[in-house]
This record gives C-alpha cells, structure tokens and sequence, in this order.
C-alpha cells in the first residue's frame, strides 16, 4: 500500500491531523493508446489480408509497466475494481498492486484545496496514482473546468422525495393489472428541508474522510441492512450519516442523507480504498450529481474500460480461462488455433512457457472443424484465437503480437460475442472508443476467415453457431468514424470487412442447413451435436427427466449417456437442434422458439439479410467500381444484382411474414408452411432495415405498438403471446415481462426512420427513466436486462440465470454493455427538459401528463 501522505508534513488543527497541502494525493494513470514512444504496428494478422489496412498510429506501449513484455501493457484505465484481466497484473481484488514499489518521486501532491480538481474526473485521477507528473492536466483548465461546474453544485440531491416509500417496502408486488392504474396516480412528494447541509461553503463542498476503511465499515453497518454491500430503497437504516467537512478538517460534521447520495458514497470510498487510499477529500458534486449526468460519465469513462479486453502475453491466462464449463479438463486455460496461424501458436507457447504458473494449453484447430469435432471439446474446452497485429520493437528488432481490443458484454465474460460488440460498438463511437469498436470489426473478419463465420462467443463450445449479423452495418459505422473515404486505409479496411461479409452472407446465411429454399427465406439453423455445455446446469432438467426415467438413470448418467450417443432419442435430437438455433438468435430463451426454432424463418434475421444486401450494393458500387469480383466462388457481381436480392427479399418478407390485420411481421413456419402469431419486439427490426413500406410502418405503430408500449419502454412480447406461467413452464428471459436494450434501441431508430421520432423519445423517455430510477435506487445498478413493467425494482429478474450485473459490493463497475449504449443511444432523443425530468425520476405518466399541449407533440402524446 502507498503511503497516506500525511506521514511527512502533517500538522494538527483543532485536534486533527493536517497535511501541509490540504488535499489527498493523486495520481494518474497512463491510457494505452496514448503513449507510442517505442512500438510500430506493422500489419494486421488477418492471414486472408494482403492489404495494409492500419489506419491508426502506432500501439501503446506501457514503458513503466515493469512486468509488460516488449512494451504491451495493460488493456485500459479500469479501476483495480474492474472485473476483467485488463491490467497487467489480471488482479481483480481490491489490492492497489500497480501502485506497489511505485517510487516516491512519482507521488504527487497537490499544492492547495483551493487548487481543486475537477471533482467529476475519473477514478484513476481522482483517486490513482501519478505516472507521470508531467502528465498531471493543466492546472488553469482544471480550474476552469471546476468553476464551470460549480454552477451545478449546489444542490443536494438525496432524490429521497421521489417514490420514497417503495412498493417493496409497503410489502405489495403489484401485478400486471395495477401498475399502470398506479403510474398514473403517482404523486409527487414536496423536496425534503436540507437545513442540515452546510451551505456557507458556496458550491465548492468538500468532506475529509479521515479514515477511509472506518467510514465503509460504519456506513456499512449503520446503512446496508440487508448485508449485500449496497446501499438502496430495500435497506431501512436511518438514511442518514455525518461526515466530516474538509474545511474544518474532518472536525465539523455535516449529515449526508438519502439513499442516493449514501449509495454514491459508498461507492466513492469503495473506490478509494481499491485505490489504496486510507484518508480522501470527496467533493460532495461527486456524490449528489445529477443522476444522469453520473451513469453517462460513468459509462464513458469507466464502464467502457472496464468491459475492454485484450489478449497479451500476460492476459491470456485469465481471459482463456472458462468460467461456465466446472469439468476437470476445463480447469486450466486453454487456447485453440487455428490450423494455419503459426505466428499465434508459436506466441501462446512462448506466453504458457514464459509463465508456467498459468498452466496455459495451447493447441491447433483441424483444419475440417465438424459438430463431432466440436462435440468432443465439450469437457476441454478452450478459446478461440482471435485477431492480432504484429509489433515490431526497434530497440530489438523482435516481432511480437498483440491481440486487437475489444468489449465483452457484461463483467463476468472474457470472451467476444457477435450481437453484443454491433450493439456495444454503437455506443463506444459515441464516447470516442473507436479502437475497441473498429477492434471488433476485425475480429469478426478474422472469425470468417478461420472458423467460417462470427461466432455466438469465441470459445469452442460455439464453434457450430453464430449470433444475429450485423457485420455491413458495424463496419460502415465504424469506417465513417475512423476518417471515411478521406482516409485510403479506412476504404481499405471497408472492403476487407465487406468482402468477408459477402463470404458470411453466402456460405452461413443463404446456404444449407439456414436457407430455406421454397422461401428463400432464412432460418436459425446451426449445426451442432449433443446438450450445449454452456447453459446452466438445471435448464434442461424438465426436458430430460422422462428420459432419465425410461432408462432408469439418474439425470446426469442420462447425459452422458446421450451425449456420448449409446442411446437414440431422435426427439431429444430434434429439441436440441431447436436449443441451438433458439442460442444462435441471440434471443435464448423464448417460448416464441422454443421446440420450432430451426424451422423459423424470423423476421429479425430476414430483416437483418435485407439490410446486409442493402449495405453491400452500396459498397460494391460505391468502393468496388460497382463490380465485385468474388475470390472465393469466382463470381462478379454489381450493386444491381444485391439490390435485387433485397427486393426479391423485401417482397417475400411481406408475403411470408407480414400480418396486415394485426399490425405485426411475424414469422414463418417453414416446415408447416404457416405464419406464426407470436408478438415480438422484433417486429420494429422491419424498420431499423427499412425494408417495411410507409403504409406497413403506420400500421404497426397502430396496432403492434401499443401491445409492447409499457411503463419501462418495449416489452419483448405480448403477455398473450408467451402465455400463462406455472411450475413446469417457469418463465424465460426473451419474453414478457421483460425487456432488452437491443428491443429498444432498433426500434427508436427504426421509428424515427420512418418519421415517428416522436414514438421513439416516448419509448426512449421510459426506457431512460427506468434505468435512471433502478440506478439512483439501487446503488448504481446497471443491468443486462430489465422487468420493463415493475415500477420500483426492475433489475429484479428471476428467469433462467437471473440477472448480470446485479452481484456487485459496493460499486457497480462495468454496467452491462448494451445498455450502457442504450443510455447513451437514448439521451440523444432527449431534449434539457426531459434531460431535468429525467433526473429528478419523474415517472413517464407524470411527466407526459404535466407537459404543455405543444410540448406534448414532440412525444407523439
Ligand atoms: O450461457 C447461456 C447463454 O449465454 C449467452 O446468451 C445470453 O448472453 C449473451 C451475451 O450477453 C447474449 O448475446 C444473448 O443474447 C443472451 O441470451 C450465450 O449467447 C448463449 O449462447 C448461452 O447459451
Ligand atoms: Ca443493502
């Protein structure tokens, strides 16, 4: 631990402890992309490329990384709290080991309380340790930026006035029928007094926190009731504590109050003490922000750091280490190659060799992957190589590599996913991580290249599968974001993407098992053999029991035996393939798909083809001299030709899928030849492609919209459509009541596509709100998925594995990726006033109802 840096000059006044300066050290940290000094990018490691597609400068390397290999350092800034191996050190505890045997000439101290830090700045400057004290940001636009924000600073915000008597708390649950009678009869409760603050200090509030470890002890005991390290509406301590202020040195106390700002401080001194800090100043700014100013600034400044991953010598112990398979062959780390990328098998022997301890495996892929093949892992299994670029070291001329960045879904997961990085990736563009999200693109041309397609996740238990594409999409975006056509090898990097896009579209989406040929439309339709290893282990105990029963066995020896294939049950063969294509849709699991999936066609994929034919016209014509040469099958095609896919597409989607009647694109059976009714969220992906007519769009806001329209946003479907609930049919994630950021977030743009942006700020204004509510409630949460139709406690979500990122102590460090871009996604619709509402949890109804005839317009009301 560093030194408190009251040690060498502290001085008493009125009995406590001073230090000469009168505020806490601080420290920084180095961002990896922002130092260069030794290392050159010289190519990327995709073996099908021949281009030099590097559109950025050189890498980052972490020269006071004293563990780093050839300069490759740690992934990003997280804080020693983040959950992921991005460190160097893969440590995940709270111990501040990057600031062990840091030198004391690197400690720095700031000169003055008066010279104050921007009370918003990031952890790692906030709390962390100087690298470099050159580096420490100019003191004048500190200030500047500080008096700019004392503006906002003055008010307490303990948002305890709000819904401050929780339904939990009144111990009722309400059902379905009532909440919206009780949404529409919320009240609002007048601002409690805040006679206790101490208001002389003119916005430039300050506590001193003379005992980090003791102030989270005590407000740990005095606050969280219930004992899970958060602090939220459930607990029923007093609500209150006193604080020491900084202007008397800890000697006056002054009350913090309310869940939300007690919450916030048990976050800060949380943070602080992963930090290694003993005493702190907290401004009280950081601990009453504006809630939504707090998530957006937390999402683009930690969250994002957090969820970053990238394979290096040193990561790759932790990132390939499984965490879902419990056999005793998935005990160590594994890495599988592919058959010809001898450049990575020969650098993961290098890292298992240079670190034993790690216990690392490394082999090769065959270069025929089958399900056979891929079934026979399952008890070792391992992940799969990725995308990585060469380093080249001048001062040694040695050649190394290093794995591209990229964002993983939520804390508990290491490895890359397919929907998650499109949806993740549109939110880093817009808080400026482009190189994780042009990371992604590169990853997944990697995957095509080596394993045929994007796979559901990179680990060998999903080599069958894939997720929903996106990749035409993904690549455009990030194209425009890294320079557009005035940058030659962003053009580059755009016609690999869509040349492997092209290759995905015809050899995964249009092809046998996944197209279906009397439609031409396509299905969910993996390959794969046996029970998916990955799921949880009692989600298949329902459907196994009988046929554990009739071979007088118990569940597990059942398992084995079916899936080492010394028994036959073609109708467990059947429900499998189902299982997979159900996982393979992203949306598992669903009663739309379960036991019928494969012989789906769906709207969501059949929308997300159109949009890929769409997009790859438009490159072909636009970067390929409207003529594209196919390496791969030796045809040439022109935008023409993929326009005509899309129109042949579109027409077949209306004729197949489209229910005029009730307003919905469902989807269609292919084996019994009927469309379904299942009503689905995924209707809106019509939109989002663009491929519904305007007659189509106006229906569906008629009559599809106000079946999923709840108090929380887009519900996934209809109640009626997934159906009543018992012991032997338990609830599933993708269905009512629950909703999902990707739901949201293509139907905003697709609505506003259409000229119903009004639709998409209403939704998007109940989507914010109940984010914002569950997080000033409930100690900063942030959730994978959301009970759209509870008012008070929406992560609260008991199907299947429940909820990710809701096990957290303390402080909530990565959110969960797609909606932390459904946050900053959604913000973008809202005007200041709604931006206010929004932070001061005014409730949709209360707000919608309070708003003036006109301003009623621009929320379609
Ligand atoms: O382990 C169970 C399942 O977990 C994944 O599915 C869920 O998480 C994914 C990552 O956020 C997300 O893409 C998916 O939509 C979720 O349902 C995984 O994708 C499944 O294959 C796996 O069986
Ligand atoms: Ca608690």
């Amino acid at each position: 631990m560093v030194e408190p840096m009251l040690s060498t000059t502290a001085t008493m006044i009125n009995g406590k402890k001073k230090n000469k300066n009168n505020t806490p050290e601080t420290f920084f940290n180095k961002d990896y992309n922002n130092n260069d000094e030794n290392a050159t990018v010289t190519d990327s490691s995709s073996s099908s490329s021949d281009e030099d597609d590097s559109d950025e400068g050189p890498l980052v390397m972490h020269s006071s990384d004293s563990s780093s290999i050839a300069g490759i350092g740690p992934v990003s800034t997280s804080s020693p709290l983040g959950s992921g191996p991005t460190d160097n050190t893969g440590s995940t505890n709270l111990q501040p080991t990057h600031r062990k045997g840091l030198p004391r000439h690197h400690r720095r101290r700031l000169s003055s309380m008066n010279e104050f830090l921007d009370p918003f700045s990031n952890a790692e400057i906030y709390y962390g340790p100087v690298v470099n004290p050159k580096k420490a940001p100019n003191s004048n636009d500190t200030a500047t930026a500080s008096i700019n924000s004392t503006k906002n600073l003055n008010r307490t915000r303990t948002m305890s006035v709000l819904d401050r008597v929780s339904d939990f708390k009144r111990g009722l649950n309400p059902s379905a029928s009532n909440r919206n009678m009780a949404e529409k009869n919320h009240i609002l409760h007048r601002r409690s007094s805040e006679d206790d603050i101490f208001v002389s200090s003119q916005g430039n509030r300050r506590f001193f926190i003379e005992n980090v470890d003791k102030t989270l002890a005590d407000l740990l005991a005095s606050e969280d009731t219930d004992s899970n390290y958060q602090i939220t509406i459930e607990d029923t301590g007093p609500k209150v504590i006193k604080i020491g202020t900084a202007n008397s040195f800890g000697y006056q106390k002054i009350n913090v109050r309310g869940t939300y700002m007690l919450s916030n401080l048990l976050q800060e001194l949380t943070i602080a003490k992963s930090f290694g800090r003993h005493q702190i100043y907290l401004d009280e700014a950081r601990i009453n922000e504006n809630p939504v100013n707090r998530l957006s600034r937390l999402i683009s400044n930690q969250f994002w750091s957090n969820l970053t991953r990238k394979v290096t010598l040193t990561t790759i112990g932790a990132i390939a280490k499984d965490t879902k398979i419990k056999t005793p062959g998935a005990k160590n780390p594994r890495i599988f190659i592919p058959y010809n990328c001898e450049d990575q098998y020969e650098f993961f022997i290098q890292a298992s060799q240079m670190d034993p301890s790690l216990k690392l495996e490394v082999e090769y892929l065959p270069r025929e992957i089958t399900p056979e093949y891929v079934k026979s892992l399952n008890e070792t299994p391992g992940l799969l190589a990725t995308a990585m670029q060469t380093l080249l070291d001048p001062s040694t001329g040695e050649k190394t590599l290093t794995g591209y960045p990229y964002a993983v879904p939520g804390g508990r997961f290491n490895e890359l996913y397919g929907w998650d990085s499109y949806l993740m990736a549109l939110g880093l563009l817009e808080t400026s991580k482009v190189d994780v999200a042009k990371g992604m693109v590169e990853h997944f041309i990697f995957e095509i290249d080596h394993y045929g397609k994007i796979l559901n996740a990179n680990r060998s238990y999903y080599l069958c599968r894939s997720q929903p594409p996106f990749l035409t999409d993904m690549a455009l975006i990030v194209f425009k974001k890294i320079g557009g056509d005035s940058n030659v090898r962003a053009i580059q990097f755009l016609k690999r993407a869509f040349k492997a896009a092209i290759k995905e579209y015809k050899n995964v989406w249009t092809s046998n098992p996944r197209l279906d040929p009397e439609t031409g439309l396509s299905c969910y339709h993996p390959d794969g053999k046996g029970i998916p290893p990955e799921t949880e282990p009692s989600h298949f105990d329902t459907i196994l029991t009988p046929f554990a029963k009739k071979y007088n066995v118990t569940l597990e020896e059942f398992r084995k035996l079916y899936n080492d294939e010394k028994v036959s049950e073609p109708e467990l063969d059947e429900f499998f393939l189902h299982d997979r294509g159900v996982r393979e849709s992203g949306h598992d699991t669903t009663y739309r798909f379960e036991g019928v999936c494969a012989y789906l066609a769906t709207i969501d994929l059949n929308s997300l083809l159109y949009k890929y034919e769409k997009d790859i016209a438009y490159v072909i014509k636009n970067y390929f001299d409207d003529s594209f040469k196919d390496e791969n099958d030796g045809t040439t095609t022109t935008s023409e030709h993929w326009l005509q896919l899309a129109e042949i597409r579109r027409n077949r989607i209306t004729k197949y899928l489209w229910d005029e009647e009730k307003g919905f694109f469902f989807d269609y059976n292919v084996k019994l030849k009927c469309r379904t009714s299942y009503e689905s969220a995924t209707t809106f992906w019509a939109l989002w492609a663009g491929l519904a007519t305007a007659e189509q769009a106006q229906v569906m806001v008629e009559k599809s919209l106000p079946k999923l329209e709840v108090l929380g946003g887009l519900v996934a479907c209809s109640e009626g459509s997934r159906g009543p609930l018992s012991v032997n049919r338990p609830s599933r994630q993708w269905d009512y009541p629950y909703g999902w950021a990707p739901h949201q977030i293509f139907a905003w743009q697709g609505l506003s596509d259409y000229g119903y942006e009004g639709i998409a700020r209403r939704i998007a204004y109940r989507w914010l709100y109940m984010m914002t509510k569950a997080f000033v409630d409930y100690n900063g949460i942030v959730v994978e998925k959301y009970d759209v139709t509870r008012g008070t406690d929406p992560h609260r979500v008991d199907a299947e594995y429940g909820n990710q990122g809701a096990d957290f102590k303390g402080v909530a460090t990565e959110g969960f990726g797609w909606v932390n871009s459904s946050y900053i996604l959604g913000l973008k619709y809202m005007n200041s006033h709604a931006r206010r509402a929004l932070g001061a949890c005014i409730p949709p109804m209360p707000f919608f109802n309070r708003l003036k005839e006109e301003e009623k317009k621009i929320y379609s009301l």
